[in-house]
C-alpha cells in the first residue's frame, strides 16, 4: 500500500510542472498521510473517558552506530535552526489548522479520490465546531462521536489547547468536528489568547456550533462563549446546546434545565447527553446531520484525524502530566516530539521534551532520583503504544525556558499559530 501511495506522489511530480514548495507541500501531506494510514481502521482498546496507568521499566535508547548518532545529531542541529528561525513558514512542513481545507483535491492521489464516492446526491458533509467552557465535556462528547480517543480527557480544565480536527464518517456522512480548548474569561497569558484565536477560527468556519454547557452546574447565558466562539452572533451557524452529563442529574432536573435553556438563550435546540456513556449522542448526530450540506467526502472515509501521528503522541504525554502532577505545573508544560523514527526492524524511537517555564518545575517533574520522571514515561509509553499498535522507545527529557507562555515566536513554533508540523 506504502509503495503504491510513494508511486503516486512520484508520477504526479513527474507529470506536472508544480514548483518545488509546491512538491515540499504535496509530499509533507502525503507523507503525513501515510503516517495516518497506519492508524486507519484500528481497533484500540483505549478507553473513551478514561486512561489505563500501569507501570513497568522504562524502555531507553542507545545510539547503535557511529552512522546512527551523526543522523541523530544533523537531525538536532536542523531542529535547533528552526528554533533560532523567526519564519516557521509552510515551507518547513507545517500543517494549517486555522484556514478550512476546501473540497480540494490537490492533496488527495488518485487511490483518495476513488475512495471519495461522488455519485450519491444524498452524501452530507461539513465542519461542526465543539465549544464551551472549560472541563464541560467537549473532548469527551468528540471522542464519542469518532469512537476513538483522540482528544485527551482529564478532570482538570483547560486541558485542550490545539484544535483537534477529528473526522466521524459513516456511509452517508462526514462530519469533521474541531474540539477546540474551553473558552476563558481571563486570559492570562499569550498562550491563553492565542488558543482562543483558534477557537474564532474554528467556530467561524463551521457549518453548525454545539455549544456544550455542564448539566450539574446552574444554568448561565451561553452569549460569552459564543461570542468568544463566534465573534458576530448575527451571523452565527446553526446551533444546537447541549446539556452534558445528564447522568449526574436526577431527570427532573434535565427537564427544567432544557425549559431554562430553550428560553434565556438563542440556541436552535436543546439536547441532554451522557457524553461519557453515549447516551443521547445518537440524536447530536442526527442534529447534524440535518444541518450539514450535501456534497462528498472531505477526506477518505477510513481516516479519523489529520493530525500526524506525533501530534497524539505529545497530547498523550500531556495527559499524563495533568494525571500526575498537581496545581500549576501541568500547566505550565508543553511536550514537543524533537525526534520520531519509524524503524522497520526495531521498535520506533521517540524523543519527547516536556518544556517548563522554571527550574523549580523541572525538579519537580523529575522528582527525587527521576522516579517521578521515571513513572511518567512508563505511563506514557504504554498508552502510545497502545494508541501506535506497536512497541516504542520513549525518551523523555525536561528543559526550561522561562516564561515560554508569553513568548509568541515559542508558541507559534509550538502550534499555537494556527499550525502543526505535518510531519
Ligand atoms: N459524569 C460525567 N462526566 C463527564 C461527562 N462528560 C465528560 N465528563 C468528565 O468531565 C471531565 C472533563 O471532560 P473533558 O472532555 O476533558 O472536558 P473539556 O470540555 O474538553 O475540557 P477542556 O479541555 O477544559 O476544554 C472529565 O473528567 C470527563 O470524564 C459525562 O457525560 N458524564
Amino acid at each position: 500500500m506504502e509503495l503504491v501511495l510513494n508511486l503516486c506522489v512520484n508520477i504526479r511530480v513527474e507529470n506536472n510542472p508544480i514548483s518545488a514548495r509546491d512538491y515540499k507541500l504535496v509530499h509533507a501531506g502525503r507523507r503525513s498521510r501515510l503516517r495516518q494510514a497506519q492508524f486507519r481502521f484500528k481497533s484500540r482498546n483505549t478507553d473513551i473517558g478514561t486512561t489505563t496507568s500501569t507501570t513497568s521499566t522504562v524502555s531507553r535508547y542507545s545510539v547503535s552506530s557511529k552512522k546512527e548518532q551523526l543522523w541523530i545529531s544533523e537531525l538536532e542541529d536542523a531542529r535547533l535552526e528552526e528554533e533560532d528561525n523567526d519564519g516557521y513558514e509552510l515551507d518547513s512542513g507545517f500543517l494549517s489548522l486555522s484556514e478550512k481545507p476546501d473540497r480540494n483535491m490537490a492533496l488527495l492521489d488518485d487511490y483518495e479520490i476513488e475512495e471519495l464516492d461522488y455519485s450519491d446526491p444524498n452524501h452530507h458533509s461539513g465542519y461542526v465546531a465543539l465549544v464551551g467552557k472549560p472541563n464541560v465535556g467537549k473532548s469527551t462528547l468528540s471522542n464519542q462521536m469518532i469512537g476513538q480517543k483522540l482528544s485527551i480527557v482529564t478532570d482538570k480544565p483547560q486541558t485542550t489547547r490545539h484544535r483537534i480536527l477529528g473526522i466521524c464518517s459513516a456511509p452517508e456522512y462526514q462530519m469533521i468536528l474541531y474540539d477546540t480548548p474551553g473558552v476563558i474569561e481571563k486570559q492570562m497569558h499569550k498562550l491563553d489568547s492565542m488558543m482562543m484565536k483558534n477557537v474564532r477560527s474554528a467556530a467561524i468556519s463551521a457549518n453548525c456550533v454545539l455549544v456544550l454547557v455542564d448539566a450539574c452546574k446552574v444554568p448561565e447565558k451561553i452569549d460569552e462563549v459564543l461570542e468568544e466562539g463566534i465573534g458576530n452572533l448575527q451571523d452565527k451557524p446553526p446551533t444546537l446546546l447541549v446539556l452534558n452529563k445528564k447522568d449526574l442529574i436526577k431527570p427532573g432536573e434535565i427537564a427544567k434545565k432544557i425549559e431554562w435553556y430553550e428560553k434565556f438563550t438563542d440556541v436552535d435546540e436543546v439536547i441532554p447527553v451522557s457524553a461519557k456513556y453515549g447516551h443521547g449522542v445518537d440524536d447530536v448526530k442526527d442534529w447534524i446531520l440535518s444541518k450539514l450540506p450535501t456534497g462528498p467526502a472531505y477526506y477518505p472515509k477510513d481516516i479519523v484525524s489529520e493530525h500526524p501521528e506525533r501530534f497524539f503522541v505529545a497530547e498523550i504525554v500531556r495527559e499524563k502530566i495533568f494525571m500526575q502532577y498537581r496545581n500549576e505545573v501541568p500547566y505550565a508544560c508543553q511536550v514537543n516530539v524533537v525526534n520520531y523514527k519509524n524503524r522497520e526492524n526495531a521498535k520506533d524511537f521517540i524523543q519527547v521534551e516536556v518544556v517548563v517555564e522554571r527550574n523549580s518545575q523541572k525538579i519537580i517533574l523529575i522528582g527525587k532520583q527521576g522516579k517521578a520522571l521515571k513513572l511518567l514515561a512508563t505511563a506514557a509509553r504504554l498508552d502510545i503504544e497502545d494508541f501506535l499498535q506497536k512497541k516504542v522507545y520513549l525518551e523523555v527529557e525536561v528543559k526550561v525556558k522561562e516564561n515560554w507562555r508569553q513568548d509568541e515566536r515559542l508558541l507559534k513554533n509550538y502550534g499555537y499559530g494556527g499550525q502543526i508540523r505535518a510531519l
